[in-house]
């Protein structure tokens, strides 16, 4: 379901130990769209991310989501957006129900309806049995599940995820992917970051290449079910054969 722009990146630029690690990046992303961004180690991917999700604020440009200017007023970013970093931060002595129920609590819920929204998205995960389990005793998988159930519990508009098939079975790949194009479809937008382009063919609509710091490439992602195309229009823009 597209739904008209969502968010709108103007010239962002951030530096980072003295270089430019994002620069004059500039995109627009729609309600219902899955992007996947990819680039080489080092091309500015996590620093996007970063930025795009509120923790971490441009040196220059802007950012606004659904019309207001996210960089200016943070709060809208914990309501609107949600975001799982490549190492989901979790809190070992707390459970997976305590996790999910917070998570819903900051970004605004009350505790009857924060106690709906973990219960579902826990089964939506298959974390239901795991409910009361502390999080320091979680398998690694089962720690990205948890991370990736945080970032959906408050069903976000912008949904944000670096490398979210870390650590997951087979199985948990499928069910990720069926879950990013099921919030697609309920209209969210969708920013996948990883370096496995099989996971961006299968879930993505369009795709977007950095490569220091520069956006690259953006271009829809159609008729390429083997990854063949994606795969040469990466390695010419890490080459450097597409500047
Ligand atoms: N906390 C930091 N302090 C200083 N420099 C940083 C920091 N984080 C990233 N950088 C630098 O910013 C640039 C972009 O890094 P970034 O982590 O955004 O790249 P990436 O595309 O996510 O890479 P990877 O695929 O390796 O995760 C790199 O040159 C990196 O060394």
């Amino acid at each position: 379901m597209n739904q008209g722009v969502l968010l709108n990146v103007e010239g962002v630029s951030r530096r980072r130990a003295g270089r430019a690690a994002v620069n004059e990046l500039s995109f627009t992303l729609n309600g219902g769209e899955v992007l996947g961004l990819l680039g080489v180690n080092g091309a500015g991917k996590s620093t996007t991310l970063s930025m795009l999700s509120g923790a971490l604020r441009p040196d220059r440009g802007r950012i606004f989501l659904g019309g207001d200017d996210f960089v200016a007023h943070p709060a809208i970013a914990r309501r609107m957006i949600g975001w799982l970093p490549e190492n989901a931060p979790l809190w070992p002595e707390l459970s997976v129900e305590e996790h999910l129920v917070a998570f819903s609590r900051l970004r605004g819920a009350t505790r009857p309806a924060a106690r709906r929204a973990a219960e579902a998205i826990a089964g939506r995960l298959q974390l239901g049995d795991l409910r009361r389990r502390l999080a320091g005793v979680l398998s690694q998988g089962q720690r990205q599940r948890l991370g990736l159930a945080c970032a959906l519990v408050h069903e976000p508009a912008l949904v944000i995820l670096d490398e979210p098939a870390n650590a997951l079975d087979p199985v948990q790949v499928g069910e990720l992917r069926k879950l990013i194009r099921e919030r697609a479809a309920a209209g969210a937008a969708v920013i996948l970051s990883t370096h496995v382009l099989a996971e961006v063919v299968a879930v993505c609509d369009r795709v977007v290449i950095l490569h220091e710091g520069r956006l690259r490439h953006d271009a829809p992602l159609r008729g390429d079910e083997g990854g063949a195309a994606l795969e040469a229009t990466f390695f010419a823009v890490a080459t450097g054969a597409a500047a």
